[in-house]
């Protein structure tokens, strides 16, 4: 079995695939590495032969939870690392190592995935935007604050604004103007995720004309589900560019 990572500013995505078949033995979502270390001990029937992942964190984090991992499971793990050039796409920053290898993973499961022109839209902590020409050339991306960026600002920056989770979940049901607070702000700040998706598509437009293909992605794709009927919601993007980053043998 091999276990895949995905470790964001939040959460630790995870999943194991079984060996043979490469099919999903079980996944999850985490938000520290003692509780995905105990999320995985408590599977029963798992035989962890490797590990892949990919980072944002830093070089310290990242290592302590490689190391945690191969103490507890004995396995080796690889690491995606920046490439200036990798499966056909060519990396658009001029220091190609700062570009986020998330971004770089869920570039190189997009072209894979189009094989030609794509635009990559995640949203996470942060919410990123990937243009990839249909040549493999990254014309480069932009990184705005996410969902929960958005909203924390908004509670830590005023005095008034404040509710609670299950009350946010309730609001998004509507996009109706809000009538109250966490109506207001939820929906404030999913329509602002809304506009950037199709501020995103024209540009593409703009470049490609209707030769391309929208990949959108992460914890909060849900919010712009629908905004895009072309769009493809691809919750594993970022896995499926890590299996092309990270070849196991
Ligand atoms: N099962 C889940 N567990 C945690 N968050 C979830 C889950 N499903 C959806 N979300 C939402 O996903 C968002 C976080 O997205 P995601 O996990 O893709 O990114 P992240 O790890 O926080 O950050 P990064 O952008 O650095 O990858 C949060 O706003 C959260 O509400
Ligand atoms: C933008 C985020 C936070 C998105 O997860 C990540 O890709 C990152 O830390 N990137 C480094 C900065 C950059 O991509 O230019
Ligand atoms: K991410």
């Amino acid at each position: 079995m091999i276990l895949e990572l995905d470790c964001g500013n939040s959460f630790i995505k995870w999943r194991v695939l079984t060996g043979a078949s490469g099919s999903v033995f079980s996944e999850g979502v985490v938000d520290s590495d003692q509780m995905l270390l105990s999320e995985l001990k408590a599977l029963a029937g798992l035989f962890l032969r490797k590990c892949r992942l990919v980072s944002v964190r830093t070089t310290e984090e990242t290592g302590a939870l490689i190391e945690a991992l191969e103490q507890a499971f004995g396995v080796s793990v690889v690491c995606a690392s920046p490439a200036r050039e990798m499966s056909g796409v060519r990396n658009g920053y001029d220091d190609f190592e700062r570009l986020g290898l998330d971004r770089w993973v869920a570039m190189l499961g997009g072209f894979h995935l189009a094989s030609g022109a794509c635009l990559v839209l995640d949203f996470g902590t942060a919410v990123t935007a990937d243009f990839i020409a249909s040549d493999g050339e990254h014309l480069g991306g932009f990184i705005c604050p996410g969902m929960p960026l958005m909203r924390n600002q908004l509670r830590t920056h005023t005095r008034k604004i404040r509710y609670g989770d299950l009350a946010a979940e309730r609001a998004l049901a509507s996009q109706a103007p809000g009538r109250s607070t966490v109506e207001a702000v939820e929906r404030g700040c999913a329509l602002m995720l809304q506009g950037f998706v199709l501020t995103q598509v024209e540009m593409a437009r703009g470049y490609w004309g209707a030769d391309f293909m929208v990949f959108i992605t992460g914890g909060d794709a849900n919010l712009v589900s629908g905004i895009v009927p072309q769009a493809r919601i691809v919750p594993d993007l970022v896995f499926v560019g890590l299996a092309m980053a990270c070849p196991l043998s």
